[in-house]
């Protein structure tokens, strides 16, 4: 099928009724279609509705999936009537959704990304809301038929409490949201915004546990698909961060700062803090 993109979000084929919308060559959105139903994973920052581009692929029913509450990923769910994310992460949407923090992720894209700005109505966008949509809560385990594909929801809190992941056990695709990509995963906002290390160990061991059912993987950020022995690269990303951090180098953003381990194809982005009790707590495991 040819595939039109925009100015904002790019649209790539990936096969087997499967899109990427990438918008503002950061956030991979990804819709799935089955035989009876359409489910889009993740909406992006919303800088534009993205209806009219899913309409020119599908014209089944829509189901609105995010995988957390981030505003890369999430707050596009303004332009939808309904969306699923975990119960977990909607205070943290709804954090997000304020005209300063749009504004701020807005300008941090547009620092990256000048090219974009004639493209995106800023006034408009800083109106848009959350608020108004009808949240379903997502929960590990809840299955999504699509009709001749089916998803099933891993949760994997780490990146924040809310952070899921689907599979797709037949085709053997992993649609990994944060938690799994060869791009940078933040660690760094504050206790309340994202889970300890120890519980992103278990998310990761959890997803060990089902390396055999996937193939490969579809990060929310940066190329896919990728091996599934990225999940062993990340456990191991932490490990080692543990040991061979004295060199991290300092890294600054619209959301806070942190220090930045790289390790094989990955690169973690951590505060001071969150690791020091991801120590403390490892000390006590021994
Ligand atoms: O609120 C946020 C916003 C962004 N992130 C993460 O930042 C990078 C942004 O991608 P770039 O394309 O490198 O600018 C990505 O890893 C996002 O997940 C975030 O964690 N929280």
């Amino acid at each position: 099928m040819k595939t039109r993109s925009t100015a904002v979000n790019q649209v790539i084929e990936l096969g087997n009724g499967n899109y990427c919308i990438r918008e503002a060559e950061s956030t991979n959105c990804y819709l799935l279609i089955g035989e009876k139903k359409a489910l889009i994973f993740d909406v992006g920052y919303g800088y534009e509705d993205i209806k009219p581009l899913i309409a020119e692929l599908t014209d089944l029913p829509l189901i609105v999936v995010n995988s957390h509450g981030d505003p890369d990923h999430a707050l596009g769910s303004c332009w939808f009537a309904e969306a699923y994310i975990h119960e977990l992460d909607l205070g943290k949407l709804f954090r997000n959704d304020t005209p300063e923090m749009k504004q701020k992720a807005l300008d941090y894209r547009l620092n990256k990304l000048p090219a974009l700005k004639p493209h995106i109505d800023r006034d408009m966008y800083l109106k848009t809301s959350v608020k108004g949509v009808n949240y379903r809560f997502v929960r590990e385990g809840e299955v999504f038929d699509l009709g001749g594909k089916v998803l099933e929801t891993i949760h994997l809190p780490g990146h924040s409490y809310g952070c899921i992941a689907l599979l797709d056990a037949k085709n053997k695709d992993l649609f990994s949201g944060d938690m799994v990509t060869k791009h940078n995963i933040w660690y760094f906002l504050p206790a309340d915004e994202q889970a300890p290390f120890r519980q992103a160990v278990s998310s990761y061991r959890k997803l060990q546990r089902r390396k055999a059912e996937i193939a490969r993987i579809y990060p929310a950020h940066g190329s896919f698909p990728i091996g599934v022995g990225i999940i062993d690269q990340l456990l191991d990303s932490l490990e080692d961060m543990k040991q061979n951090h004295a060199s991290d180098l300092y890294f600054e953003s619209f959301a806070g700062s942190g220090y930045q381990h790289y390790y094989k194809d990955t690169l973690i982005i951590y505060s001071k803090a969150r690791l020091e009790e991801f120590m403390e707590d490892s000390a006590h495991e021994d």
